[in-house]
């Protein structure tokens, strides 16, 4: 007898969840490709992956993203970075999705989140969409199948693309939604495909959850040296900034892309795969997430490709500049089999800097680290939020508001002391323009990147000449082999040097001025650190 894929105390009636047509519990990746394409949900495309276009909503939709309100909650949560709703329009846009999904067909995924069993959050995420399913499989990580029958969802969330919410009925801004229940441990999603909102909803609950545990949750990749899990480095950024790129380094071994968690025994992914933007992507620079374009179960989310053929344009951002594919970790060869690395001896926190000011790598003192995560200054790129077509400059604390429900001090703390604890050498790695801003300048070449990287990771960096940045006071390294030293000098790769000057001072400002919030908080030392 094979034993049950689903808790027979744990159905869908169990949770309330009554009426649907029928309920298809942890099928396996054939399954659920077989239930998409019967659905008419996409096509299968070359070497089995599935093709999935999502409609309107092809990359994030923030502002529309909500955090219930309730009385448990009020004190911990970052209202002015959180927006709120109040718990009856949540119960009523929990009971209309639950009238909508009647005698509809669901698909089931009990999934956990942390590789660390101590920490694991387990999650049951109910979609409409069977290739939803088939993502959250591969981004989420799995439990045993014996585990299946005993598995307790401590989260549940329902992902409903075709309802369409009701601002005035359920207190939310569009007719897409995102509504997190922490004290009735429910998240909603409505009236979105981007499958990316499974997994950041994921992301924002531990988020939530872990800094009670005295857990440092990071939006990070994370790799470490190839037969050394103490040679930990993770690549803090947000979107865009170039965590997926360059963890996923030949010479080292791959933890994860986007979410780890930091305990007092070391680093621990979130995740168990990854989800990789397709653009241009150059099958060279490139050649393992490349070959997970056409491999069995991928998921390839808006790429556009010849109906014919089925071959795969790389270059069409017609439907978005967002394209994806999502894969679990397995699909790349020098992934570690466990998803755990020591605690850190490196952190880089990446910002993609569109007016081409910042140097291509500075090394930071742990104040300046700081100064930097709580700053978290980036460039928006085009794509992956909704409505953002060019590079549009932030601050994004911690690297990544959108999925902070906290306060930054929270985070900011238990960072500070991770790093004062464990004394981690910290960089700030700028992969977006140089010889001059967006639009005059280019992107920073990804080989310059990961040579700075390599010399960062490997020591060798250390040992380098430094200058003292004038607009910064970091420290910025003069001469690296492999790199033109020109590029290590924004200001040399304009044409213009007043103009850089003149930018600069622009940046320097802007960070003063974001950076005014923080100070309340922060000690004297990171207040030394400040730019400005
Ligand atoms: N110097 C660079 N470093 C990293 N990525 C770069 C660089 N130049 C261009 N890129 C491009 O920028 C994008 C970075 O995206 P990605 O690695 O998915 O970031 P994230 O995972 O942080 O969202 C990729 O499309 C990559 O090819
Ligand atoms: C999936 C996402 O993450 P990233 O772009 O950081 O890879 C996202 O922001 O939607
Ligand atoms: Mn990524």
């Amino acid at each position: 007898m094979t034993t049950p894929r689903v808790n027979p105390n744990k159905r869908l009636e169990d949770q309330g969840i009554t009426g649907v047509s029928q309920a298809h519990y942890n099928l396996l990746e054939p399954a659920l490709i077989e239930a998409a394409l019967k659905r008419g949900e996409g096509r299968l495309g070359l070497g089995g992956a599935f093709l999935a276009s999502t409609g309107t909503h092809t990359g994030r939709s923030p502002k529309d993203k909500f955090v219930v309100r309730s009385a448990d909650v009020e004190d911990k949560i970052w209202w002015d970075n959180n927006a709120p709703m109040s718990p009856d329009a949540f119960d009523c846009l929990y009971a209309d999705m639950l009238e909508h999904v009647k005698g509809q067909e669901v698909f089931v995924q009990d999934l956990y989140g942390g590789a660390d069993a101590e920490h694991r959050l387990d999650v049951r995420v109910v979609t409409e969409l069977a290739w939803h399913g088939l993502f959250i499989r591969h981004l989420l990580r799995r439990p045993e199948a014996e585990e299946l029958a005993t598995f307790d969802p401590e989260f549940t969330i329902i992902n409903c693309p075709s309802f369409k919410a009701d601002p005035a009925r359920h207190g939310c801004r569009s007719e897409t939604v995102i509504a997190l229940n922490l004290s009735r441990k429910l998240i909603l999603i409505a009236n979105t495909a981007y499958a990316g909102e499974n997994k950041k909803s994921v992301f924002t609950l531990l988020n939530y959850l872990l800094p009670e545990k005295g857990i440092m949750p990071m939006h990070c990749s994370a790799n470490h040296g190839l037969d050394d899990a103490n040679d930990t480095a993770v690549f803090f950024g947000l979107s865009g900034t170039g965590k997926t790129t360059l963890s996923a380094d030949p010479a080292r071994t791959l933890i994860g892309d986007d979410e780890h968690g930091w305990s007092e025994t070391g680093i621990f992914n979130f995740e168990g795969g990854c989800y990789a933007k397709t653009i241009n992507l150059d099958p060279e620079a490139e050649p393992e997430i490349y070959a997970t374009t056409s491999r069995f179960g991928s998921v390839v989310e808006n790429m556009v490709y010849d109906p014919d053929t089925l071959e795969l344009d790389f270059t069409d951002d017609s439907l978005t500049a967002n394209t994806r594919v999502a894969y679990p970790l397995d699909a790349i060869s020098n992934a570690s089999a466990t998803s755990l690395g020591g605690v850190p001896k490196n952190i880089i926190m990446l910002t993609c800097d569109a007016f081409g000011v910042l140097p291509p790598i500075a090394r930071l003192t742990p104040a300046q680290a700081m100064y930097h995560f709580l700053s978290g200054f980036t460039s928006k790129v085009a794509g992956t939020e909704q409505g953002v077509t060019e590079p549009q400059p932030t601050f994004s604390t911690c690297f990544g508001a959108p999925f902070m429900p906290r306060r930054p001090e929270v985070y900011g703390k238990l960072l500070q002391e991770k790093i004062a604890k464990f004394g981690a050498e910290c960089w700030l790695v700028n992969t977006g323009w140089t010889g001059g801003a967006y639009g005059t300048g280019s992107r920073m070449p990804i080989k310059a990147t990961r040579a700075l990287l390599s010399a960062a990771l490997d020591g060798s960096l250390k040992n380098a000449e430094f200058r003292r940045d004038p607009n910064f006071g970091f420290d910025v390294p003069v001469a690296v082999p492999g790199v033109a030293d020109v590029l290590l000098d924004p200001r040399r790769t304009w044409a213009d040097p007043a103009a850089y000057d003149h930018q600069a001072a622009k940046l320097v400002a802007m960070f003063a001025e974001n950076f005014a919030q923080y100070v309340p908080f922060i000690d004297d030392e990171i207040k030394r650190a400040a730019i400005g």
